[in-house]
């Protein structure tokens, strides 16, 4: 689709748009242009019907809520796995909706990792979101490994992206697991997945992913890949709520593997209230679950998560990826001379859900932006996040946006904020 500046376009765009009536199905706020779906995702009344469903099933059906309903609470966490597996292309064994997304990591590194003769080093990276650094350090110490000396963490050239050669370059015979983004929550690279994991494999490397920029908004192939792990959160592109239910992918190929961290709902389901204190897990990826699932904080995923088996992920991201391109054109031709710089991989198979655009004043522009009823995400030092969600998200949104970011600029608005950023940027 040939793309120019102009609001006709827009709207032209909008009147193609396959999946414009999903928007009718989001709270959306009026006049209001939300660009922060990457942090958290807009509530669905299909969410919101689900989660309501749920709570009137406690006050009616109590105790034999657990197994009675359109959805038993004791299967809940493998009925939203199954349905989270298409998204990432995954078994449904694969998959269990449960915990949060930095427990995930936790229950997935002390699972897999096991340091032993040489091989005892974690490869992570520079850009990665903080939680996983620190979970990755502290199961570290709790082998009683130095992380200075076992953590290797792979260097960014220019403190935007990290160069797939130089993760492999990382990848020695003294390293035994490897935790990559799927992708980097601040410039939005979208790493070949496939191909490191099949470099990571051939030298003997487990690989364990973070893909909560990614799932949702780019479709991925982690069973055919031969991944060996993922985590993910359901609030961001999911739209399942803030804090909902995260996820666990493990490859069938481990299945059988001890959780490291053991608890009574990781038990093969047929034992479970045998009440046995010897510990017999459940054969698919349910075993690593510790707890009961949080299900009144899961029951709007099973809203949510009907749109996407309707629609399916290769519309959405073709829709995504429209919508960023669209959004990078306008900032190319509107934004000129303001000092803007687009961070973000601009090809279209190195870019995840959102556009990174740099500016040295972000922080004021980001609140100046929300004066102007824009909502966007800062990430220090000097980035402001711009999602346009291809379920809730038009091409006329994405026109305003850039729009009114001008105006910011032209009347230099940004410049009665200060420069520190609020708790919640
Ligand atoms: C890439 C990434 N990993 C991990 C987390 C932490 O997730 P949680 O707070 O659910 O553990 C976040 C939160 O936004 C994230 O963006
Ligand atoms: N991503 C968040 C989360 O998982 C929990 C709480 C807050 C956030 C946020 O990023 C908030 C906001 N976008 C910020 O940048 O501060």
């Amino acid at each position: 689709m040939m793309m120019k500046s102009t609001q006709e376009e827009a709207v032209r765009f909008d009147q193609q748009d396959i999946l414009s009536k999903y928007r009718n199905e989001f709270y959306l706020i009026p006049n209001q242009i939300y660009l922060d779906g990457n942090s958290l995702g807009l509530c669905s009344i299909r969410a919101e019907k689900t989660f309501l469903e749920t709570f009137e099933s406690w006050k009616r059906d109590q105790i034999d809520g657990w197994s009675s309903g359109e959805y038993p609470w004791f299967y809940l966490a493998e009925m939203l796995g199954a349905k989270m597996a298409p998204l990432v292309g995954a078994k449904k064994e694969e998959v269990i909706a449960t915990g949060t997304t930095t427990v995930n990591l936790h229950q997935l590194i002390a699972t897999f990792y096991h340091p032993e003769g040489k091989r005892t080093k974690i490869i992570a990276n520079d850009l990665d979101f903080p939680s996983d650094i620190y979970a990755i350090k502290s199961q570290l110490q709790l082998h009683g490994l130095d992380p200075e000396e076992h953590f290797l963490s792979v260097k960014s050239r220019q403190g935007r992206y990290i160069d797939e050669e130089d993760i492999i370059a990382c990848m020695q015979d003294d390293v035994t697991l490897m935790i990559l983004p799927t992708v980097l929550y601040r410039s939005g690279q979208l790493l070949d997945i496939e191909r490191l994991t099949r470099e990571a494999h051939q030298r003997g490397i487990l690989i364990g992913l973070d893909a909560c920029h990614s799932v949702g908004a780019v479709p991925h192939h982690f069973h055919q890949w031969g991944v060996d792990f993922a985590v993910w959160c359901s609030y961001k592109y999911l739209n399942s709520g803030p804090g909902s239910v995260a996820a666990i992918y493990v490859h069938e190929k481990h299945f059988g593997t001890v959780p490291g961290l053991a608890g009574w709902f990781g038990s093969d389901k047929e034992r479970q209230f045998d009440m046995s204190h010897v510990f017999e897990p459940s054969r698919q990826a349910g075993a690593y679950q510790l707890s009961a699932p949080s299900i009144l904080n899961a029951a709007p995923l099973i809203g949510s998560l009907s749109m996407f088996e309707e629609i399916g992920m290769g519309s959405i991201r073709e829709k995504s990826l429209s919508l960023t391109r669209y959004m990078m054109l306008l900032i190319e031709e509107e934004l000129q001379g303001w000092g803007f710089v687009i961070g973000n991989p601009t090809e279209d198979h190195r870019r995840g859900g959102h556009i990174s655009l740099e500016h040295e004043e972000a922080t004021r522009i980001c609140k100046a932006l929300k004066e102007a009823n824009v909502i966007p995400d800062f990430r220090a030092p000097n980035v402001i996040r711009l999602a346009p969600i291809a379920l809730y998200t038009s091409y006329q949104d994405v026109w305003e946006a850039v729009q009114r970011l001008k105006s910011i600029m032209v009347e230099g608005k940004h410049k009665v904020y200060s420069h520190e950023r609020g708790v919640i940027a």
